[in-house]
């Protein structure tokens, strides 16, 4: 998979060399290219922004910039083979980032980032390239950022985690909270690991007892419970009838 940042603030990208993402570079498994907006300005103070029209708060992103950018960006990677690109637009009003959204961007074999500051990006310009490409408007949650690198940051662990053979055996995302069918999309239970003992804290007696039956059990348990507390609205969604299936196997 191919990523393309544009951004006024490619140190904020730095994260992506380290860790999951990082490693996930190293072997190849991802090919990351981080580009500064401002290197496609040309006048002496390097401006993407102007006043919005209509008036109102803040500062737009200007057009020329981010179309230069794209069109280069655009230009490189199909120059050296990548294909199907897709704009990943972080923004407030966009649809819900979910776990569904990342395994579909997960199956993509190019994403571009263009995560804006101010107050985001003139509308001309994810206009001018929903016409050739998708683009996919995200909302990384209900709350107001201060511009869309957190979301690149979010979308790209989301997204990279997923890819063949980037988490290792020892970890997968087959139980993951959201992932459809493992546990119909309840959240995790409680996790213990030794020592048995910790500050006068024991482990639930079932997870040392070896009944595999009883564990998956008592952890569907704990999901159902733990989900009904924090998130209630997940429990309608979920289905019944994988339960009954895990009941009759246990
Ligand atoms: N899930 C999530 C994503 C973001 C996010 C993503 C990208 C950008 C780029 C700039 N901002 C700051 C920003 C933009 C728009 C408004 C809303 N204003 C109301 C009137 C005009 C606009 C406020 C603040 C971002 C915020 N925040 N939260």
């Amino acid at each position: 998979m191919r990523l393309d940042v544009v951004t006024i603030f490619p140190e904020y990208l730095e994260p992506l060399n380290v860790s999951l993402v990082g490693k996930a570079r190293a072997r190849g498994q991802l090919n990351v290219h981080v580009h500064d907006l401002r290197s496609w300005t040309h006048d002496r103070h390097h401006t993407v922004d102007d006043t919005p029209y209509g008036g109102g708060p803040g500062m737009v992103m200007k057009t020329d910039p981010w179309g230069d950018a794209l069109d280069s960006v655009l230009a490189d990677g199909y120059e050296t083979g990548a294909r199907e690109p897709a704009l990943i637009v972080p923004t407030p009003s966009g649809r819900p980032f979910t776990q569904e959204l990342a395994v579909h961007l997960s199956e993509r074999p190019w994403l571009i980032f263009t995560p804006a500051r101010y107050e985001g990006i003139d509308r001309r310009v994810v206009d001018e390239y929903a016409a050739r490409i998708p683009v996919y408007e995200v909302s990384i949650g209900d709350y107001v950022l201060a511009g869309g690198e957190a979301a690149v940051l979010v979308v790209t662990e989301a997204v990279a985690r997923l890819l063949p053979g980037v988490l290792g055996n020892a970890e997968s995302h087959r139980d993951d909270s959201f992932a459809p069918g493992a546990m119909a999309g309840l959240l995790e239970g409680p996790v213990y690991t030794k020592p048995p003992v910790w500050r006068d804290r024991g482990i639930p007696e079932v997870l040392l007892s070896g009944h595999h039956g009883r564990i998956a059990r008592w952890r569907r348990d704990e999901a159902l419970r733990r989900t009904t507390a924090n998130r209630p609205d997940l429990i309608e969604r979920c289905d019944p009838r994988a339960f009954d299936k895990k009941d009759r196997e246990m």
